[in-house]
């Protein structure tokens, strides 16, 4: 990773931030962007302090000109792009009956249009560089989940893009990774949002039970390096995506049955 300059979104914490120490600590200079600045100078200063080189970016990825200064303002530091991760990502957790639609308009803004903007925008220097565009996508893109329903929507919409942008790039020596964690622990359960748009400020699983975030980075730099297209974390993820192909009104049962013994689902039992 030596000289190679890695854009990652949502870097202030969780995988993106894990990231930015995976790619750093190979030699990488990392560029990490996120909504807050403190958050971000948080983490910056860390990487620092490892002796990575960094630079912190503020973007909202849902906001199309954040993203295209972002771009811009990396390739007026750096000269390039080589590697670009989107990651940035929220969750929500509600039935879609009780569900504002506005709600699942941000989780898509956020997770496919960031991602839209952020892979256009940056598509010209990752060709030159011959580079990689990574999505963090999930399970939740190979198999919808209740009371996750804009989530699963936002990630299928990844893959799809990302499989047809893969195609497009065939013979331009660019390489497309889809990642797809399992149960990762991070904020991401803690900033989802409700029906009505508000952070739901806790956890409904034992985080202490998941795969790390600095475990699901070196698989995902591993994947990079390894040129994958597609990265399917944790056996149980492994297990859904299979299962789901092969026999998915099974999964409907398994998935709902499983799911509805999460702490407060709306699922009946
Ligand atoms: N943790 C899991 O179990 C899990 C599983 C599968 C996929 N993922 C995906 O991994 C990615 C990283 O999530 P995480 O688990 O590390 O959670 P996290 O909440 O710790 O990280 C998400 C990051 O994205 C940032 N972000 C959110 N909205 C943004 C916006 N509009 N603009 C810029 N940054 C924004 C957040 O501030 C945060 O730093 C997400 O795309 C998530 O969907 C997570």
């Amino acid at each position: 990773m030596k000289d190679k300059v890695v854009l990652i979104t949502g870097a202030s914490s969780g995988i993106g931030r894990a990231l930015a120490f995976a790619f750093g600590l190979e030699g990488a200079t990392v560029v990490i962007c996120g909504r807050k600045a403190d958050a971000l100078q948080a983490v910056s200063n860390e990487l620092r302090q490892a002796g990575i080189h960094v630079l912190a970016l503020t973007a909202d990825v849902s906001v199309e000109a954040n993203v295209k200064t972002l771009i811009e303002q990396t390739v007026t530091s750096f000269g390039k792009i080589d590697i670009l991760i989107n990651n940035a990502g929220v969750s929500h957790r509600s039935m879609l009956i009780d569900t504002e639609p506005v709600v699942i308009q941000k989780v898509m803004d956020i997770n496919f249009m960031g991602t839209v903007y952020a892979t256009r925008y940056a598509l010209p220097y990752i060709q030159l560089a011959k580079g990689s565009i990574v999505g963090i996508s999930s399970i939740a893109g190979y198999r919808g989940l209740p009371v996750r329903s804009g989530y699963s929507a936002s990630k299928f919409a990844m893959n799809g893009f990302l499989e047809a942008v893969r195609t497009e790039l065939l013979h331009t020596g660019v390489h497309v990774l889809t990642a797809c964690p399992g149960f990762t622990a991070s904020n991401i359960r803690f900033s989802a949002l409700d029906a009505h748009g508000q952070a739901k400020g806790e956890t409904m699983r034992d985080e202490g039970n998941m795969m790390t975030a600095e475990e699901c980075a070196d698989h995902i730099l591993k994947a990079v390096k390894n040129r994958k297209r597609e990265l399917v974390l944790t056996t149980q993820g492994k297990i859904t995506v299979f299962l789901n192909k092969w026999l998915p009104t099974l999964m409907d049962k398994l998935v709902y049955n499983t799911l509805a013994k999460e702490k407060d689902s709306p699922l009946k039992q």
